[in-house]
């Protein structure tokens, strides 16, 4: 059930972290995270209902001088509460799988018309789920990919709207890992080759050439990589209406960073700045603009409560050890990735300790963070890993048969469990003896 906590105090504008102590203590807006951990158990997902929709705000301002639909991307955060919150503020959304789609059909089943379907390996019962939902838009990534859709297409009698999704060949500045827009990349198709596959499409009644899509990676803190791409797409476009296709969109991806450091960030700046580079390279272009977001939508919005389970010393090296483990947060073992690190009592007296701050699975790779310095923390203290919302839950694992974490979602003065922990039956349940 749904619990009423105290009514947070009025604020004008969310903080870019809604994360902040009240009392000495750690909130997630109004509620009490020692409260939370008490009840509900550690390792804990904790959401701001509001920062999300914040952030959502934030985006939808920065592009209310255009057309556009703002489908947030799937993969950053799927939990079926946050879809719905975000539906419910007509969010469209990216998804890349079949799983996907059914989580927007459960969260919200209207949303469907606003599904745009990125990825570069989509079976065929995924293309088939897609056409019969009535999605708005495939983003194809390959000539192989635009076939079977024309077959799956006439095969389901619907005819399949469209857009390449293509490869610019832009240097994203980002992560090897999460850069997709090199021609190196698995992802899109060649910009120059992309004029002659729209033409090929025409042959085909089941194919609708609708759009142009483009994705250049992820966590992108400036602005002008977004800008190089969107200027290829904009002038391929005015190559394609001289084809005469009907282009209604531009899809311009995700990738919008967010600073996971502890310097002051400003999201309303950032977006700002973003929407006027893209709007910049779009030029006199009318097409429906469509944005992919994920990570500045939710990241920010989230954090990992975590308990210490032990305090050790190795030689000179201290860990501290969490029970949370890259199975519940695998960022910084994949990417290096930072993520701030706080206590929930907030400390007292100015004393430091200097640690790696690791997880209890059994690889050298499980760590939150290496040679951190913080605030001493002992054995059953809480501490909380920051701007954890993004690609934290939806990269989980059950690897060392560790069962997943609890999510709790701070509505205003409601807090909902919308992800209870998993048991030991669940890690079982599909298998056989
Ligand atoms: C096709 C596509 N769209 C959108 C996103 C969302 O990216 P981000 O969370 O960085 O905004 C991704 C992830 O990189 C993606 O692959
Ligand atoms: N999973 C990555 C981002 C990849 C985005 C998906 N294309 C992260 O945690 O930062």
């Amino acid at each position: 059930m749904p619990k009423k906590i105290a009514a947070p105090p009025p604020e004008t504008q969310p903080s870019p972290r809604p994360f902040a102590y009240r009392n000495r203590l750690l909130h997630c807006d109004g509620a009490d995270l020692t409260s939370l951990a008490a009840e509900h158990g550690t390792p804990l997902y904790v959401y701001s209902a509001q920062q999300i929709s914040h952030r959502f705000q934030l985006f939808a301002e920065a592009f209310a001088s255009r057309p556009h639909t703002i489908c947030y991307a799937v993969k950053a955060n799927s939990s079926l509460a946050i879809l719905r919150l975000l539906a419910k503020q007509r969010a469209g959304f990216d998804i890349v799988s079949g799983g996907e789609l059914e989580r927007v059909r459960k969260a919200h089943k209207p949303a469907l018309k606003k599904v745009v379907f990125s990825g570069v390996g989509k079976q065929i019962w995924e293309i088939d789920a897609a056409l019969n939902a009535d999605i708005l838009l495939f983003n194809v990534e390959s000539e192989a990919e635009l076939h079977l859709l024309a077959a799956r297409a006439e095969a389901c009698n619907k005819v399949a709207p469209f857009a390449l999704r293509v490869n610019p060949d832009v240097f994203a500045e980002t992560h090897p890992y999460i850069s997709t827009g090199l021609s190196e990349h698995k992802f899109g198709i060649d910009i120059k080759a992309a004029r002659a596959i729209y033409r090929s499409a025409k042959k085909t009644k089941w194919l609708d050439p609708a759009g142009v899509s483009v994705h250049i990676g992820s966590q992108i803190r400036k602005v002008d990589p977004f800008a190089a791409a969107l200027t290829r797409v904009t002038s391929l476009i005015a190559d394609l209406r001289k084809d005469g296709h009907n282009i209604r969109y531009v899809d311009a991806g995700g990738g919008l960073g967010v600073d996971y450091g502890a310097t002051a960030f400003d999201p309303a700046k950032q977006v700002a700045k973003y929407a006027a580079a893209l709007t910049k390279s779009l030029g006199e272009e009318s097409a429906h603009l469509l944005l992919e977001p994920g990570r500045f939508i939710i990241a920010q919005a989230g954090a990992l409560l975590t308990r210490v389970l032990y305090v050790k010393k190795n030689g000179t090296k201290t860990f501290i050890i969490t029970d949370a483990g890259m199975n519940d947060l695998i960022r910084p073992a994949l990417y290096h990735a930072h993520h701030e690190i706080i206590p929930i009592k907030q400390p007292t007296g100015k004393s430091t300790l200097t640690a790696d701050i690791v997880g209890p699975v059994c690889e050298s790779g499980d760590f939150f963070a290496r040679d951190r310095t913080l605030p001493p923390v002992k054995p059953n203290d809480l501490v909380l890993l920051l701007d954890a919302g993004a690609y934290g839950m939806s990269q989980t694992s059950n690897y060392n048969s560790r069962p997943r974490p609890a999510e709790i979602l701070i509505d205003g003065d409601i807090t909902k469990l919308i992800r209870r922990r998993e048991t030991m039956r669940d890690l079982l349940a599909p298998e056989l003896l």
